[in-house]
């Protein structure tokens, strides 16, 4: 609690009020126990204490009971209120920090992470932790607060009694203690094993119709199954082993009692009051264990909260790339590569890889499969840093430029692209916001797209997305080239666009892009050979290296992996036909 009160930058003033009025109003609790004790003691002749003499008076008695339970509702109200009111507050400016967060994140973070993992933790892991402030640490600190004044009062009627009372108690909270760090550890593996099935699932579904082709579901539903297998037994593990802990607990605390009647026996005759002395401390007693064993439930409650809470902490701890405080003006668009190392994680991708592209023109990326084409692409739009070596733009480190103006200068095409939940115009406009109706359908002339989306029912107002219109992957990369267009950006980075389409819309993607590409520098990373044989100059990639550059014809001329490449794909499209 003390991290999201920290990372909030709230002031926790009126939440801590609330807990204190919380705690008073639980302690109220006791009152009717102890006025019964001190009416008890005065009724069997014990010598009562000075002051309270007007305890032997029913009325005086009745209107203490009474001015009590007002107290007690006074408080509950105002503690309740302030509770409420200073947790929305944390949590609400935790939100919106995280989201702010969560909007700086990396770009090549973002793309790792999936979208149904963040938006879970957005989502029921902030409530869960909403929950924290709001109900479960109000009523653990009250139930907490209301068993050390019953103990109190305990000692204030008799110490050894009190002390053989609560000896368990350490006991019992060392039991807890001990088994905390095993539910955290148990918990993560939890979260990771089912983030490692939500991702075979999502990747089972998207591949069905593959997988169904070749014969393969039945390999995959064993996979899924043993993921799901495992799944249960770490989430039994946790109810069992989780469970067993706040168990023993509440065994440990109840033995108190057992050590209370054997103290008081051993004790013989421990108070002047009793029998009568024994009954009110046997109640209070009950009023010390009982909110203790309350505690252990919204202890529970606390733990999920917790393994929520560490899940966002994952979220803060994820480096954010360093932003220069104003952003250095580029000298044009012109490419280099410095010696750029990069690796994700421990496997490295690229290794000192060094090349200059001019202003303007078409560059092509091609290589074998796995070679860190895209990775070139990704940290030429900043989605990481690289780890040595310098990636500069119009002669300028792009660390120095900083990611927002960085953005202005480029705009990028994917191989899979993701259209958000709202109409055709407005995801076309999402390349400049200003840019009226007759600009969007220019730009979607320009990108092939107008004449399909004028077929469809509502036109430009048609909703894709999340619940709208399912298009297929040549319409929304022509979409993405018309958003692209619309954005007019100076330098074009194009991820694999035709890799997944049919001829047809290869050819008609391709015409898009030939329009994009005037007055622009285009780098496009490609598969099909076919679609880069009229480009600017090449660069080959193998292992993270630059083997060869130059034209397509030279290319050729040299040889070497591009020749072969040229040649065993020309050799594949000739035996389709
Ligand atoms: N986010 C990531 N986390 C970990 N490894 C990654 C990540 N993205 C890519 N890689 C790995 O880095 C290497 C280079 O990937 P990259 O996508 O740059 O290659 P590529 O040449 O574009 O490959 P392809 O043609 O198959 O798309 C690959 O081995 C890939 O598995």
């Amino acid at each position: 609690m003390r991290r999201i009160v920290a990372r909030s930058g709230a002031v926790p003033g009126a939440f801590l009020w609330g807990l204190t009025l919380r705690v008073l109003e639980r302690c109220t609790e006791l009152g009717p126990y102890l006025l019964a004790y001190l009416w008890l003691c005065h009724a069997a002749g014990a010598p009562s204490a000075p002051g309270l003499a007007w305890i032997a008076e029913p009325r005086w008695l009745a209107a203490a009971l009474l001015a009590l339970f007002v107290l007690q509702g006074v408080l509950a109200l105002y503690g309740q209120r302030l509770c409420f009111l200073g947790s929305y507050r944390i949590v609400g400016a935790y939100r919106e920090r995280l989201l702010d967060r969560v909007r700086r994140l990396p770009l090549g973070v973002l793309r790792e992470r999936r979208i149904g993992h963040l938006s879970d933790l957005l989502t029921d892991d902030i409530q869960r932790v909403e929950s924290i402030f709001t109900h479960v640490s109000a009523d653990f600190v009250a139930a907490l607060g209301v068993s050390a004044a019953a103990i109190l009062v305990l000692a204030g009627i008799d110490t050894r009694l009190a002390l053989a009372l609560a000896a368990t108690g350490p006991l019992a909270l060392l039991v807890l203690a001990a088994s905390r760090r095993w539910f955290e550890r148990a918990g993560l593996r939890k979260h990771a094993r089912y983030r490692e099935t939500a991702g075979l699932l999502v990747e089972f579904i998207g591949g069905l119709a593959t997988l169904r082709l070749f014969h393969r579901t039945a390999d995959w539903v064993a996979r899924l199954d043993g993921a799901f297998a495992d799944l249960r037994r770490l989430s039994l593990g946790i109810e069992k082993w989780g469970g067993g802990p706040v168990m023993a607990y509440r065994l440990t605390l109840e033995t108190g009692l057992v050590v209370l009647f054997l103290a008081g026996g051993w004790l013989a005759a421990p108070m002047e009051t009793a029998p009568l002395g024994w009954l009110a401390f046997f109640l209070l007693a009950y009023k010390f264990i009982g909110p203790l064993l309350e505690a252990a439930e919204y202890l529970v409650m606390l733990r999920h909260a917790c393994q929520s809470e560490l899940k966002l902490e994952e979220i803060w701890q994820t480096g954010l790339l360093p932003e220069p405080a104003r952003g250095a003006v580029p000298d044009g668009v012109a490419v280099c590569f410095e010696r750029v190392s990069f690796a994700y994680g421990e496997q490295p991708v690229l290794r000192e890889i060094s090349f200059a592209l001019p202003e303007g023109g078409v560059t092509a990326i091609v290589g074998p499969s796995g070679a860190g084409k895209s990775t070139i692409l990704h940290l030429l739009a900043r989605f990481h840093d690289p780890g040595a070596g310098a990636v500069r733009i119009g002669g300028r480190d792009l660390r120095e430029i900083g990611s927002a103006r960085l953005h202005d200068l480029l705009s990028m095409v994917f191989q899979d692209v993701q259209l958000f939940d709202g109409s055709i115009l407005e995801n076309i406009r999402a390349g400049r916001e200003q840019a009226s109706d007759a600009e969007v359908f220019a730009a979607s002339r320009a990108a092939d797209c107008h004449g399909f989306i004028e077929g469809l029912p509502d036109g430009y107002r048609t909703r894709v997305g999340e619940g709208g219109l399912s298009l297929s992957g040549g319409e929304r990369q022509r979409i993405s080239i018309a958003c692209a267009l619309l954005k007019n950006a100076p330098l074009l980075l194009l991820d694999e666009v035709t890799a997944a389409v049919d001829p047809a819309s290869q050819f008609a993607i391709q015409t898009a892009l030939g329009r994009l590409a005037a007055r622009r520098t285009v780098i496009m990373v490609a598969h099909r050979l076919s679609t880069v044989r009229n480009a600017d100059r090449i660069l080959v990639l193998r292992d993270g290296e630059v083997v060869e550059s130059g034209t397509h014809a030279q290319l050729l001329e040299q040889g070497g992996l591009y020749a072969r490449m040229w040649h065993a794909q020309d050799a594949t499209e000739a035996a389709r036909g």
